[in-house]
């Protein structure tokens, strides 16, 4: 049995009046690809913003690995790739992560081979040297996973990674995502592409502000007898994307 890594309960959201989440319940367990499916608006940004400890919810509980959040220790075991990149732009690729690699305390010849390796994994080695304001915004994502991955967080956020990346890159991404969940690394991603729902281990589809299903992808098509996670969205309700 897995153990469990994050345990939303009863996690509500206001922002002044507009209740944005409605109270969420989420379980997810160790080594999984759990993703948040749902409509622009529903919420999923603001969740896993909660989840990362960002951000706070107007009430009830979250846990990552059995700590509360928000939580300043926790924030060293979780990753968090931010759906608007948070990069220095006049600064190169390198500096950029040579920046982060160092607040996650890494050093020496350590740092700069976790460098290279984040790198090579999202195909931007021969860009290194290149400041990230002459970057394409596809560019600027792979960077903002790269830095997601410097610190090989036990938890790793991920909203809309692959947004503005073409297929090839968006399909070596995924076989990257299950090899570093497959070596022990829970990832919770959000998307709205149906295809990427398509590769989570398990789901929540998610519509204002509320989980409207969770399950395996089979469970989900089973349950509601569709061929598709487009149509178990349009079965339960869910807008069509
Ligand atoms: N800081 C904020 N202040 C006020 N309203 C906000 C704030 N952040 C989000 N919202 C509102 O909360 C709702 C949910 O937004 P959220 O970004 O979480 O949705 P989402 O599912 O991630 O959408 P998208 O796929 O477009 O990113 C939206 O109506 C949004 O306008």
């Amino acid at each position: 049995m897995s153990l469990l890594t994050v345990s939303v309960e009863g996690v509500s959201k206001h922002f002044g009046k507009q209740k944005v989440l409605d109270k969420i319940n989420l379980k997810v367990y160790s080594g999984e690809i759990f993703g948040l499916l749902g409509p622009s608006g529903a919420g999923k940004t603001t969740l896993v913003k909660i989840i990362a400890g960002i951000d706070t919810a107007s009430c009830g509980k979250t846990q990552v690995l059995n700590v509360a959040m928000p939580n300043l220790e926790n924030l060293k075991k979780v990753g968090y790739m931010a759906q608007s990149d948070a990069l220095y732009s006049e600064l190169t690729a390198y500096e950029n992560l040579d920046f982060f690699a160092t607040i996650y305390g890494l050093k020496g010849t350590k740092k700069k081979e976790k460098i290279f390796e984040v790198m090579k994994l999202v195909n931007l080695v021969k860009d290194i040297t290149k400041p990230v304001n002459q970057f394409s915004g596809g560019m600027k994502r792979r960077l903002s996973l790269a830095v997601s991955l410097l610190h090989n967080p036990d938890v790793l956020i991920l909203d809309e990674p692959t947004v503005g990346i073409d297929p090839v890159l968006r399909q070596a991404i995924w076989e990257e995502l299950r090899r570093i969940s497959e070596s022990g690394t829970t990832i919770i991603v959000t998307t709205h592409v149906m295809d990427e729902a398509e590769r989570c281990d398990r789901l929540a589809l998610l519509r204002d502000g509320t989980v409207i299903a969770t399950g395996t992808t089979s469970e989900l098509k089973k349950e509601t007898n569709s061929e598709t996670i487009e149509e178990v969205f349009l079965v339960l309700g869910g807008s069509k994307q």
